[in-house]
């Protein structure tokens, strides 16, 4: 059943593999054409943008001089009014003439006294401008200049003007609307093959970008004017842009892939291959068990030690508990090892713990052993075995391993019935509630060492060991403080009247026989005091 589990897993872990393998490039070449979107359209936006301006300051000169003549109040084509003219012309960038206007001719203008008939107005905007697309002149083309009159007034614009950007890409098209202009009506200005289709997709927006068949189209609101300007590069631009990314990309994306896939199956097999070397750990006899001391905070003595699991391969690796308790767990081997455990403490201790009522060994059980019938019966077997009573022995349970808590408070109370104490370990790293750890019936509460860390750094959590201190004593657990690394994580605890504590500042695990003179040297040296 175990090494089937390992099997699943490694299963998983193959077809975890595959998919990332096959699902990489194709990743690799949506990003490809991601980023050639995003580029090409801020491109088109660009262009869009500069043409909206382009026509914005056309139209701001426009009107700018059709106001000067008018504040002027030169009604005629008096010499005045044409020096006028000329000078409003000259000073501008985009006009090419201005001049007076009857019955939809230039009476004169800045260019002199030519009369010059504006051709058929094409329409007339909200604002009461009317606009003429294509003013005849003679010697230039139908669509070469364009005419806005209003008031009596008019002026000449060159059509390329706004529409010309220079060092624009190839194949750009580029085109101005009117707002006022009907639905799917022509532009009022185009350079290139424009979609009178295509300035339906800005519906209330500011700006759009979109693919069609043969372009990728940008089109951008005038904040300033009722125009838009849009701008449209050939799709077959954005396409090769996509090639180029995907042949940097693509590659990249397999490899990154690949080594995605090959660290999970690394993964997979290091999970199967330390589960098959637990199992043959276990039959050859390659776990041994370290001692941390646990100290007295106010008096200094040694009253007992946590044993922790260590396994050594036979190659002289060390594997922690870290790695193989949760492989362990999952191939539903960790029964196998609490049992290993309480025998080798047993080997270990000899008779020392009825030697010494007053010491006692905790020892970590994980949820299954909590979960297990056989538990209460073991734990009988070992103190029989080391002629120990229920006082020297204290079980830690992790506050996580209680997934069924009727289950963990029945076996709980089996333990407290039989004399033994029970500690709940790591705490504050789960979902415990005071309520759930009143009722579990507890005698010791052991705080996790990231809280004790936390003490004296100003950290949001530092605050957090305050409120378990005292929650524990308020429900009268007694505690005992894990990982003290300081003098002064140690002084806070004895200041906040926890009792026991264990870490680096006591002593790392060690073998039995350390532990053991550590203990004597200690009592020695409080009994010299
Ligand atoms: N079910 C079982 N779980 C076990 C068993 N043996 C160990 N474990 C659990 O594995 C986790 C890791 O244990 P370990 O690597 O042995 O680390 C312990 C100490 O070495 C470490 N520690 C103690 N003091 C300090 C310190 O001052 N600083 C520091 N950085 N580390 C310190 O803490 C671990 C003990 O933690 P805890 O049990 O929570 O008191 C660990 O969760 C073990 O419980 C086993 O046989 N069965």
């Amino acid at each position: 059943m175990s090494s089937m589990r390992s099997k699943t897993f490694y299963l998983f872990g193959l077809l975890a593999a595959l998919a990332v393998t096959l699902l990489s490039p194709f990743l690799a070449y949506r990003e490809a054409q991601r980023r050639a979107y995003e580029t090409e359209a801020e491109l088109a936006l660009a262009y869009a943008r500069d043409v909206g301006h382009r026509t914005d300051e056309a139209a701001r000169q426009a009107f700018v001089g059709i106001g000067r003549i008018k504040r002027a109040g030169l009604t005629d084509c008096t010499p005045e009014a044409q020096a006028l003219m000329r000078r409003i012309d000259l000073s501008s960038t985009y006009l090419q003439a201005i001049g007076q206007v009857r019955d939809g001719v230039i009476v004169c203008s800045s260019i002199g006294s030519t009369r010059m008939p504006l051709g058929d107005r094409t329409f007339e905007t909200a604002a009461g401008v009317r606009v003429y697309l294509h003013v005849p002149v003679d010697g230039m083309g139908p669509d070469s200049l364009l005419g806005l009159e209003r008031d009596g007034y008019a002026v000449l614009i060159h059509s390329d003007l706004p529409v010309d950007t220079s060092g624009a890409r190839s194949g750009i098209s580029i085109a101005i609307f009117h707002m006022d202009q009907p639905a799917n009506s022509p532009p009022a200005v185009a350079r290139g093959a424009v979609s009178p289709h295509w300035r339906a997709h800005l519906r209330d927006q500011r700006a759009v970008t979109f693919v069609d068949d043969t372009h990728l189209v940008a089109i951008v609101r005038s904040t300033k004017s009722a125009t838009v300007a849009l701008a449209a590069l050939p799709a077959s631009q954005l396409h090769e842009r996509e090639k180029a990314n995907a042949w940097r990309l693509v590659p990249a994306g397999l490899a990154a892939g690949l080594a995605f896939a090959a660290a999970i199956l690394l993964l997979a097999r290091r999970q199967m291959s330390i589960a098959a070397a637990l199992r043959y750990a276990l039959r050859h006899d390659e776990f041994f068990v370290v001692y941390q001391p646990l100290v007295n905070l106010q008096t200094g003595r040694l009253v007992g030690a946590e044993a922790l699991l260590r396994m050594r391969r036979g190659t002289g690796e060390l594997i922690g508990p870290d790695l193989f308790i949760p492989i362990a767990e999952e191939n539903g081997l960790v029964g196998k090892l609490t049992e290993r455990l309480l025998s080798l403490i047993a080997r270990d201790i000899g008779m020392f713990l009825s030697e010494h009522p007053d010491f006692h060994i905790a020892v970590n059980i994980a949820a299954a052993d909590l979960h297990s019938e056989n538990l209460p019966s073991m734990l009988d077997d070992f103190l029989a075995r080391s002629h120990a009573g229920p006082r020297n022995l204290v079980i830690e349970i992790t506050e996580r391993a209680f997934v069924d808590p009727d289950l963990a408070r029945r076996t709980i109370a089996r333990l407290r019935e039989r004399g033994i104490e029970v500690a709940i370990d790591d705490f504050g790293t789960g979902y415990s509630s005071l309520s759930q750890l009143e009722s579990l019936d507890l005698d010791l509460l052991k705080i996790d060492r990231a809280f004790i860390q936390s003490i004296g750094t100003g950290a949001p959590t530092s605050q957090v060991v305050g409120y378990i201190i005292a929650m524990a004593q308020r429900i009268g657990l007694r505690m005992v403080a894990e990982g003290i690394e300081t003098e002064e994580q140690a002084s806070f605890m004895r200041e906040h009247g926890v009792d026991v504590a264990q870490g680096w500042l006591f002593g790392r695990p060690m073998a039995f026989d350390a532990l053991e003179r550590e203990y004597l040297a200690r009592q020695a040296e409080i009994a010299e005091r």
